[in-house]
């Protein structure tokens, strides 16, 4: 069966059939870093990695970029009120992109590329357009002439005619129509600026995902992705610049996320209803969060509250209670035999997940029949039913599903108190003993299970991390 995936171009599911077989060439727009993330900037990050791992489920090698926006209006903003160098603010946001994302169980892109390190490509990129007659340079300003391409709106289902209506001109703004749009930026006085034929400036927004496109994945691509927001205008305008200058499409398949919402609106900075990914990470596991994330389908508005979590929560413990309940009767029991019909019934819900996932990466559905599969396993259970090999097919199945899914299926199992006791009174001994080594060791392997030591005058005391 082949994977079917919805094409905001097509605006229908289409059948996925890469350039390459085998080979999925994925871009997904980054994030402009000025700021922590929110749980909305936290949607594509998650859902696309997801469906990046689906698909090397399915067997294809996914080639994975995703991009900074490490200088634009808004940094330099942010960086002259923190009274910070815009490459270090960039830097110091871009490590908390990474460390909130990889909190979430998001893998890193092959490449990060960066508009400060992708200039040279940039610029010639912008030279070729000249060239070829699609843009024009007005004081040191360059502009994309959006009429010049015939097929401007098609991503967004918009004509050239119904844009014109709407668009002015803006005070400052040196383009000659009002649907053109900025591809270099002349700097103004004391800004951060790269030389280019135009003089100092630095690029638009839009600009950089067509040269880093290009440059690292060619001209075609299978995937490009990114939140809903991003149709219009800017991918509406990537593919403008790309197609007219290569002359071939930009990406097989367009995927957008829908957003999160704050009671039905729009979670944003600019409406200041946001919740940081780097705050609710201290009151909620991280893997809640993506749990929560992919009980939805990506391209479904998704309302968040802490209730929701909660209740995601309690959903994941559910999970953990039958693997750990399934684990145990494992353990006890010396019953070989066989029952094919529950291994049937186990298989069935391991195509059924397939199917779903398949269809559109319905990741919310996907959800939905690992419970069919906990419900059944309970069922198992509770008839008091103890094949070993039925059990391993259970914990077997629903553990590959939490691996495609990239959430925990099995909860930790928690050292005891009596345990932590009985190490810190064989750590004093082996000190007592000059045995430093092993009482190193002992401290150091607590430390990994979030138990840390403090030894006072009073004896050793610890504590949960
Ligand atoms: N509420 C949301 N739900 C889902 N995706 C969102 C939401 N808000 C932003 N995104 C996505 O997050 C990604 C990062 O975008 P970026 O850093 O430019 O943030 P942004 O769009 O400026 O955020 P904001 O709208 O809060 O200003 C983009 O793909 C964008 O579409
Ligand atoms: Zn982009």
């Amino acid at each position: 069966m082949a994977i079917k995936l919805y094409n905001t171009l097509a605006r229908k599911k289409e059948e996925l059939k890469p350039l390459q077989d085998g080979k999925v060439t994925m871009y997904v727009c980054g994030p402009t870093v000025y700021n922590y993330i929110h749980i909305g900037n936290a949607r594509p990050a998650i859902v696309f990695d997801m469906i990046r791992k689906y698909l090397e489920y399915r067997g294809y090698h996914v080639h994975f970029i995703s991009n900074f926006t490490d200088v634009d209006d808004k940094i330099i903003n942010a960086a002259k009120e923190l009274k910070e160098e815009v490459p270090v603010l960039a830097e110091r946001f871009i490590e908390a992109y990474f460390e909130d994302t990889g909190a979430l169980g998001v893998k890193k892109a092959d490449i990060h590329p960066r508009v400060t390190e992708t200039m040279p490509d940039i610029i010639s990129f912008i030279k070729a357009l000249m060239e070829k007659g699609y843009a024009y340079e007005a004081e040191g300003d360059v502009y994309f002439e959006t009429k010049s391409f015939k097929e401007y709106g098609k991503l967004s289902s918009q004509s050239i005619n119904d844009l014109q209506m709407g668009a002015r001109i803006e005070i400052g703004e040196k383009k000659k129509d009002p649907l053109d749009f900025v591809l270099w930026k002349k700097a103004k006085e004391g800004e951060i600026s790269w030389d280019s034929p135009w003089g100092k400036g630095r690029p638009g927004w839009h600009i950089e995902c067509s040269a880093m496109v290009k440059k690292y994945l060619g001209d075609t691509i299978d995937i490009h992705a990114g939140g809903q927001d991003l149709a219009f205008p800017h991918h509406e305008n990537e593919i403008a610049q790309s197609e007219a200058l290569n002359n071939k499409q930009m990406a097989k398949y367009w995927l957008h996320n829908g957003y999160i919402q704050i009671n039905n609106e729009k979670m944003s900075k600019s409406l200041g209803n946001f919740v940081l990914v780097h705050d609710i990470i201290q009151k909620h596991r991280p893997e809640v969060i993506r749990f929560f994330m992919l009980q939805s389908h990506y391209r479904s508005p998704l309302n968040f509250s802490e209730e929701l979590l909660e209740s995601a929560k309690s959903s994941l413990e559910r999970i953990h209670t039958t693997t750990n309940n399934l684990k145990h009767r494992f353990n006890e029991s010396a019953d070989f035999g066989e029952e094919s019909d529950w291994i049937d019934t186990v298989r069935q819900h391991k195509e059924a997940f397939i199917r779903e996932m398949d269809d559109d990466f319905n990741s919310a559905n996907g959800i939905s029949v690992l419970f069919d599969l906990v419900k059944d396993a309970n069922r198992y259970l509770q008839k008091n039913h103890s094949s070993k090999r039925v059990m391993q097919t259970f914990l077997d199945v629903i553990r590959e599903i939490g691996g495609v899914l990239d959430i925990p299926v099995e909860a930790e199992e928690e050292i005891l108190d009596e345990e932590i006791e009985r190490l810190i009174e064989e750590r004093n001994q082996a000190r007592k003993e000059r045995n430093f080594a092993r009482a190193d060791e002992i401290r150091d392997s607590l430390k990994e299970q979030g138990i840390i030591l403090e030894d006072t005058s009073q004896g050793t005391r610890w504590k949960r991390e």
